[in-house]
Order: C-alpha cells, then sequence, then structure tokens
C-alpha cells in the first residue's frame, strides 16, 4: 500500500487590514501543527499592499518551512520572491505562470471540476491541481461544484497532486481524505474557526492523522 498522507494548504483570508494582526495570528497558528503551504489571497488588494503583506508574512513562512503561494498574479509572485502561485483558468495559464516564475516555483491550477482542465494543467507543467467547490462557501462566489469522486479517480490515474477546496470544516474534511485529497486547502475553516486559528489548524491536523486515502 502507497504512503499517502494528506497536509494542510492555508488560504488568508480575502482581506488583511491589520497585516501585524494578522502576522501574529499566522505565527501562532504555523506553530499549533503541520502546514504544507499558505495561499495568500488578498482579492482587490493592490500591488503595494501584496508586496507588503509578501515582506512581512515571508520570514514568518520560511521559518517553519511553509511554502507561501501568491494567488492570481505569478509576475508578482515572482518579483516579491514568493515560492509560487496560484492560477485561475482567467488568471494565467500555468506554462506562462512557469516562464515567469522559472522552474524552481511551485505552480497550482483551478480545475474545478474538471479532469480534462487538470490534464492540461499537468502536461503545461502545473505542480498541483485543485478541484472544487466541494461543499457550500462563503469566502468566495463559485459557480463550479465537484464531486469527491473526481478526487479519488486522479490519486488513482496521475501523480501530480491534488488539492480540495471550497468549505472544507473540520467536519467536511474527513470525506475529502477519504476521497483521495493531497491537500485540504481551508481558509473561514481556520480564521473563522470558534476556538481561533491555532486550534483549527490543531485540530485539522488530528482529523488528518486520524482519517485514511479509501481507494487502494
Ligand atoms: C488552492 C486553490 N484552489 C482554487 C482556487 C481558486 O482560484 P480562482 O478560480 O482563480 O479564484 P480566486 O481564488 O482567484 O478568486 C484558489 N485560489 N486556490
Ligand atoms: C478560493 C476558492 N475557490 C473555490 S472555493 C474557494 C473558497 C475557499 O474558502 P473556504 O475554505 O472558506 O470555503
Ligand atoms: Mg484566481
Amino acid at each position: 500500500m502507497t504512503d499517502h498522507r494528506c497536509r494542510l494548504y492555508l488560504i488568508t483570508p480575502p482581506q488583511i487590514d491589520d497585516l501585524e494582526a494578522f502576522a501574529g495570528l499566522l505565527e501562532h497558528a504555523l506553530g499549533a501543527g503541520d502546514v504544507a503551504a499558505l495561499q495568500l489571497r488578498l482579492k482587490d488588494a493592490s500591488d503595494d499592499r501584496i508586496r507588503e503583506a509578501v515582506d512581512r508574512l515571508i520570514p514568518i513562512t520560511k521559518a517553519r518551512d511553509v511554502a507561501l503561494i501568491l494567488n492570481d498574479r505569478p509576475d508578482l509572485a515572482a518579483a516579491t520572491g514568493c515560492d509560487g502561485v496560484h492560477v485561475g483558468q482567467d488568471d494565467a495559464t500555468a506554462a506562462s505562470a512557469r516562464r515567469i516564475m522559472g522552474p524552481g516555483a511551485m505552480i497550482g491550477v483551478t480545475c474545478h471540476d474538471s479532469r480534462h482542465l487538470a490534464m492540461e494543467a499537468a502536461e503545461a507543467g502545473a505542480d498541483y491541481v485543485a478541484f472544487g467547490a466541494f461543499f457550500p462557501t462563503s469566502t468566495k462566489t463559485v459557480v463550479h461544484r465537484a464531486d469527491p469522486e473526481i478526487l479519488t479517480i486522479w490519486q488513482q490515474t496521475m501523480e501530480i497532486p491534488c488539492v480540495a477546496i471550497g468549505g472544507i470544516t473540520l467536519e467536511t474534511a474527513p470525506a475529502m481524505i477519504e476521497a483521495g485529497a493531497d491537500f485540504l486547502a481551508v481558509s473561514a475553516g481556520i480564521w473563522s474557526f470558534s476556538e481561533g486559528a491555532a486550534a483549527a489548524v490543531r485540530e485539522f491536523n488530528r482529523v488528518l492523522q486520524a482519517t485514511q486515502f479509501r481507494g487502494y
């Protein structure tokens, strides 16, 4: 049996008003358990604000060996020294993101509920593909809903990792892990957790340890 371990991929809140306070929260959260990556997803922020946020957060992620992935913008990700970029279907192609960011960067691509889009992303050199939304979410208005079976089929047939996103909480996480997700991308389930972000990271890790892929 292949050893398959699903890990946590944090997505920042869409808006960060107090960068200093968020930096403290993040430091505490990353100290509470294993996190593979943090995506800086500041919708509608200026380039200067994104630069400021990367400069403040990158020492925190580096200290914990957490990859800092910028949403939407390969150019800004390269310019600010992020470890990678996540692009949606309307943002940039994986191939152009790779050209801009170079061979060592991590490139992720939104594939909604489509294995076809995911195969195209894989062929274009993506490091991971993201499927979703799997559950209702108030973080983003979504038009695509995905069935967990897409994770199982991907896991059984492809090498590159798959990320599950959309409405993932402590309650919905087990279904994603059992279906074969390599990473759980979570925003509100972390930052709006009743006991705080650090407790959420700790509890997600407990669920990740206790739950296994059911597809082999
Ligand atoms: C890990 C991950 N998966 C999907 C998305 C969504 O990307 P996109 O469709 O471009 O939408 P926005 O996040 O840009 O609003 C994501 N960001 N991260
Ligand atoms: C960015 C994104 N893409 C699809 S659903 C989603 C929102 C994820 O946030 P949450 O974990 O709060 O549902
Ligand atoms: Mg996008």
